[in-house]
């Protein structure tokens, strides 16, 4: 591993910076203030100091510096004022509107996937999520060649070359960077190969697990510091988890299970970094349950519930075959009496929405005994008949479910077996794929 996630905060913390949001209507439902209070607390995440912020109308974007001419110039007045070293423009930015920009604001410029990446960087924990990161960073940096601020300066100085950059130098830089790549994508083979066999492990002991999603600072971790009595990281700092967190708890009627933080959504997920997402959202498509933590006392917690949904979709976590999902609305301490009470109106009527405060615990019994009864009720008896030759099959379902009969016959085996959902769903996908290995 090279020194690229130690370095990570050098750079950024205390580093003057002011905030420019480039609005071009397409928040997703939130207001500009609203974007630029996220992007400031993506930014306070790895000590960046904000200390100005402007949301700008964008009628179309420019290519040479995305925004207007007037507007460059407000920024630049604005940054000048502030005495930032560094643009922050929550949007994306194209490596030519970069180097124009950092020009005319005589300031480093980053945008949006920049931003995220540096946060990744320094939260991924595991070897596979570090690896991620470095490879998602190496990509998107790949095309800011010219005149590059974040990682690749500092890797300069770790790939061992220095100097300006030439058009030699460049060349020079893309292919060490491509070596870099395959090096790195090769490493998460291996690292990826051996997740899996702790993985199919951890499946075969008959503990289900439980996933917990979310967007950014809905409060994922303070929940699961709750339920688990773990004194794990909450703080006041966003994507605290970008890499799995589990421990085992007891829920009512259930004596082990695994809870699972994971990483905090945002809107507008860079395409670079979903494959980064890779080792936490992979624990999400095979968990059990999977418990949506919402900040209902976030003004755009709508928009937010909707991106998570989103993305869950995106990586097969949702609908028809996906885990049962279940809702705990956050932060009720914080809203006012009347509007708790309405939301609490709304719970009552539905199954899958439970009300709490991780802050103050209240309402995580009454989550813990939903999370039980859903489990539960998704463990139901199935009736499997199997050909006796197949003892693959049946081992199977030895494995990841309770067997409770078995009658055979002189060519079939009728078992009873008590499996999740998730795992009955797998059962039908593996025997669908050895149907059709066995009919080409
Ligand atoms: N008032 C109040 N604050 C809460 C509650 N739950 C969490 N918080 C606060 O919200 C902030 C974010 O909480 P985290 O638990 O770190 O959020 P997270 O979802 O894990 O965030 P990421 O790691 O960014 O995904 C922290 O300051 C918590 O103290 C709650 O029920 N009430």
């Amino acid at each position: 591993m090279s020194g690229f996630n130690r370095q990570a905060d050098d750079f950024a913390r205390g580093a003057r910076a002011i905030l420019a949001y480039p609005d071009i209507g397409a928040g997703g439902g939130r207001g500009a203030d609203a974007r630029l209070d996220e992007a400031a607390g993506l930014a306070a995440a790895i000590g960046i100091d904000v200390r100005d912020r402007i949301a700008l109308r964008l009628r179309a974007p420019k290519a040479a510096t995305l925004f207007g001419s007037g507007q460059v110039e407000q920024i630049a007045t604005l940054a000048r004022m502030a005495e930032a070293e560094l643009v922050i423009v929550d949007g994306a930015v194209t490596p030519i509107q970069q180097r124009n920009l950092e020009k005319a604001f005589s300031a480093k410029v980053i945008d949006r996937t920049g931003l995220i990446l540096e946060i990744f960087g320094e939260r991924a924990a595991t070897a596979e999520g570090r690896l991620q990161v470095e490879l998602a960073h190496l990509d998107y940096q790949a095309g800011r060649l010219v005149r590059s601020w974040t990682h690749l300066e500092r890797q300069r100085g770790g790939f061992g070359f220095l100097g300006g950059p030439g058009e030699t130098q460049i060349e020079a830089d893309r292919r060490l960077i491509r070596d870099r790549m395959a090096r790195l994508r090769r490493e998460l083979e291996t690292v990826a190969r051996t997740r899996g066999l702790h993985r199919d492990r951890r499946q075969r002991a008959p503990w289900p697990v439980i996933a917990l999603v979310g967007y950014t600072n809905a409060g994922k971790s303070t929940l699961f510091n709750r339920m688990t009595g773990a004194d794990v990281m909450a703080q006041d700092l966003l994507f605290a988890t970008l890499d799995p967190t589990m421990r085992q708890i007891t829920l009512p009627g259930i004596d082990k299970a695994i809870l699972s933080d994971t990483v905090g959504f945002v809107s507008d997920l860079p395409t670079q970094l979903v494959a980064a997402f890779r080792a936490t959202l992979e624990e999400v498509i095979s968990a059990d349950l999977i418990v949506h933590v919402r900040d209902l006392s976030h003004p755009d917690s709508d928009a937010q519930a909707a991106d998570v949904e989103r993305v869950l979709t995106e990586i097969g976590a949702g609908g028809e075959g996906g885990a049962p999902r279940i809702e705990a609305w956050n932060k009720i301490d914080l809203l006012a009496p009347e509007q708790a009470e309405a939301l609490a109106n709304i719970a009552a009527r539905r199954d899958d929405v439970v009300l709490v405060s991780a802050l103050t615990g209240a309402g995580v019994d009454a989550l813990r005994a939903t999370a039980s009864t859903r489990l539960t009720a998704a463990n139901r008896v199935r009736h499997v008949d199997l050909d006796s030759a197949d003892g693959a099959a049946l081992a199977w379902l030895h494995a990841h479910g309770e067997v409770l009969a078995s009658t055979a016959s002189d060519t079939r085996v009728h078992v009873d077996v008590r499996l999740s959902d998730a795992d009955w769903h797998r059962f039908n996908a593996r025997r669908a794929g050895r149907t059709t290995a066995q009919a080409s």
